[in-house]
């Protein structure tokens, strides 16, 4: 599969996820509004992928005759929650003095490295789901997106899916549809789909039940945003699954790039949570879902609290905090 964010022609390329499964296009932004505007629709989301945009948007503004400090000040605040978008902006940022070249080529590296520290992270993290489930083949559960969609290539949750599909150590995969944007129902199942992974979309509100009924050897998440301490910063319901999963002695484990540790934050609740559009409740495709002036709460993210956490993963292996 094609990297889901990249370079060409001056111009940043990614897929555009809310096609997605329905179609299959790519984007071409040529300037840091197309760029803000695909981050906060969507079209490119993820923490890593958010944080290769968060570079390239920097590379961007380089080239073209504008405040890139400013311009690079947008892309940072155009999401608050992942940790990687501004980090992907502050590295790409640190090139400016040596010129658009010298940028361009920073976010370059940033693409290349993300691909293999989530391979390295993914690979750790199936060593640990090995090593906390003794039932083989192993039965998964994922919620929201870390997968291939959510990177620049390989995937971080997801991507120990494909470390064990390969050993032939995957019956199969609960995707959790995640509302209210269904990264679950529309990027995942596609995911699993286009490398024939068995798998099952459900209710997010399902995922305690399939605990209680043993279909679950192992619930497998990304993350936004990891505190100093292991406090989670991730899509909304993760929290949930995490309280489920200690109920019912499931192993909970979280695989991020260390790009997503955020030192600076002592633990999680300094952790800004990105409240989105009303309308990503009341309605769904223009249809309405709820009466008019329904008042929603709509956080995209919350934080789970390292205690019921059994391993943050990284390309370092497991996170000791
Ligand atoms: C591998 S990071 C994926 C992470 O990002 C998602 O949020 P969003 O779809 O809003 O960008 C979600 O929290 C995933 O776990």
């Amino acid at each position: 599969m094609r990297r889901t964010i990249d370079w060409a022609d001056d111009a940043v390329v990614i897929i555009d996820q809310t096609a997605l499964p329905g179609d299959f296009r790519l984007l071409r932004l040529r300037t840091v509004d197309q760029l803000v505007d695909a981050i906060q629709r969507l079209a490119v989301r993820g923490a890593p992928a958010l944080g290769a945009a968060g570079a390239l948007g920097v590379a961007l503004a380089a080239r073209q005759n504008v405040d890139v400090e400013a311009e690079a000040g947008r892309i940072a605040n155009a999401r608050p929650t992942a940790v990687n978008l501004a980090w992907g902006v502050e590295r790409a940022l640190g090139k400016l003095g040596q010129g658009p070249e010298a940028v361009l080529a920073e976010a370059l590296a940033l693409l290349d490295e993300d691909e293999q520290l989530n391979e390295t992270a993914s690979r750790h993290a199936a060593e640990v789901v090995l090593a906390e489930c003794p039932r083989r083949p192993l039965r998964l559960l994922s919620h929201c997106n870390a997968g291939r969609l959510a990177t620049v290539g390989w995937g971080s949750a997801l991507g120990v899916v494909w470390h064990l599909h390969a050993r032939g150590l995957v019956e199969e995969v609960l995707v959790d549809e995640t509302r209210p944007l269904l990264q679950g129902a529309r990027l995942t199942a596609w995911e699993l789909a286009q490398e024939n992974v068995p798998h099952r979309v459900q209710p997010d509100s399902a995922a305690a039940a399939a605990m209680a009924r043993g279909l679950v050897d192992c619930v497998l998440v990304g993350a936004d945003r990891i505190a100093a301490n292991g406090d989670v910063a991730n899509k909304i319901g993760t929290y949930g699954l995490a309280i489920a999963a200690r109920h019912h002695g499931v192993p909970f484990v979280v695989v991020a790039p260390s790009s997503t540790v955020d030192k600076t934050l002592a633990d999680g609740t300094g952790i800004a949570i990105e409240e989105r559009d009303a309308r990503e409740l009341t309605e769904y495709a223009g249809v309405p879902l709820t009466p008019p002036g329904s008042r929603v709460f709509n956080p995209a993210f919350d934080v789970t609290p390292y205690e019921l956490v059994t391993a943050v993963v990284t390309e370092h292996g497991r996170f000791v905090p």
